[in-house]
C-alpha cells in the first residue's frame, strides 16, 4: 500500500473576509475575480463589530457568487446566522458556542470547524463533538490578530497522524511561510491579510499561494 502522503489531497487555500467591508458591490466584484481562479477552496465571512443586519445581507450577497464558483461559504462566530441564511457551515472559536448545538441549528450536511489554539486536547475534543475540522494557530505574527496564541507547526504532524479529520493552520500566513505547514500536516492554510494587502492584489495574491502551495 503506498504511503499516506502519496495520496494525500494539496493543502487548500481557506481564505478569510476583512473584518470590514465598505463597499459591497466593489468587494463581490473583486471577490468574483479571486474565486474565478479556482484556488480558494473555502471562504469564511469574517466581519467585526458590526451589526447582525450587515452579516445577514452580506452572507446573503456572497453565498451566489461563492456557489457559483463551488466554494463553501462559512461564517465567523455565528452558527445562528449561518443557519438563517443556509450559509454551508461556521466556524467556532472558543467563546462562540458549542459544537453540539451548531450542529442542531445546521443540520449534518454543513460543515462546523472549531478554533483550537495550540492545543490537541481541545482539537480531540471537538472532534468527537462532531467537527468537520480543527484549526490551529497562530503560527506567525498576524496583523489581523496581534494577540493571537502562538503555535508550533509540530501540532500539525501529530494531529496529521493520529486522527482522519481536516486541520487548518492560521496565523500570519503568506506564500513564503505557506509551504512549511502543508508539509508538516495542514490539509488547509486560513489566509486574510496576505490576500487582501497584497501589494499586487487579492487575485494576484491567490496565484502566488497556488505556485506556493502546488
Ligand atoms: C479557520 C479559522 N481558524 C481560527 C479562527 C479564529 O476564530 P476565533 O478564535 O473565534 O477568533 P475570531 O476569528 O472570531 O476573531 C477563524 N476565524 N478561522
Ligand atoms: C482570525 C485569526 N485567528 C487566529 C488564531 O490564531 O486563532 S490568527 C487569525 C488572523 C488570520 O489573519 P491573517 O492571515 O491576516 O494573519
Ligand atoms: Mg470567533
Amino acid at each position: 500500500m503506498a504511503d499516506k502522503n502519496a495520496q494525500k489531497e494539496p493543502c487548500g487555500l481557506y481564505l478569510l473576509t476583512p473584518e470590514k467591508i465598505d463597499d459591497l458591490v466593489r468587494f463581490i466584484d473583486t471577490l468574483d475575480l479571486v474565486l474565478a481562479t479556482g484556488v480558494v477552496t473555502c471562504l469564511q465571512l469574517r466581519l467585526k463589530s458590526v451589526d447582525d443586519s450587515v452579516i445577514i445581507e452580506t452572507a446573503k450577497a456572497l453565498l451566489p457568487i461563492c456557489h457559483k464558483h463551488e466554494v463553501p461559504l462559512l461564517l465567523n462566530d455565528r452558527a445562528d446566522i449561518a443557519a438563517e441564511v443556509d450559509a454551508d457551515g461556521v466556524h467556532l472559536g472558543q467563546e462562540d458556542g458549542d459544537v453540539a448545538s451548531a450542529r442542531t441549528l445546521l443540520g449534518h450536511n454543513k460543515d462546523i470547524g472549531v478554533t483550537c489554539h495550540s492545543s490537541l486536547h481541545l482539537a480531540f475534543e471537538a472532534g468527537e463533538a462532531g467537527a468537520n475540522y480543527v484549526a490551529f494557530g497562530s503560527f506567525f505574527p498576524s496583523v489581523t490578530k496581534k494577540n493571537a496564541t502562538p503555535a508550533d507547526k509540530e501540532i500539525l504532524s501529530t494531529w496529521d497522524e493520529v486522527t482522519d479529520i481536516a486541520c487548518v493552520a492560521i496565523g500570519g500566513i503568506t506564500p513564503d511561510n505557506c509551504r512549511e505547514l502543508a508539509d508538516s500536516g495542514a490539509h488547509f492554510v486560513a489566509v486574510s491579510s496576505a490576500v487582501w494587502n497584497h501589494k499586487d492584489g487579492p487575485v494576484a495574491a491567490v496565484r502566488v499561494f497556488e505556485a506556493a502551495l502546488a
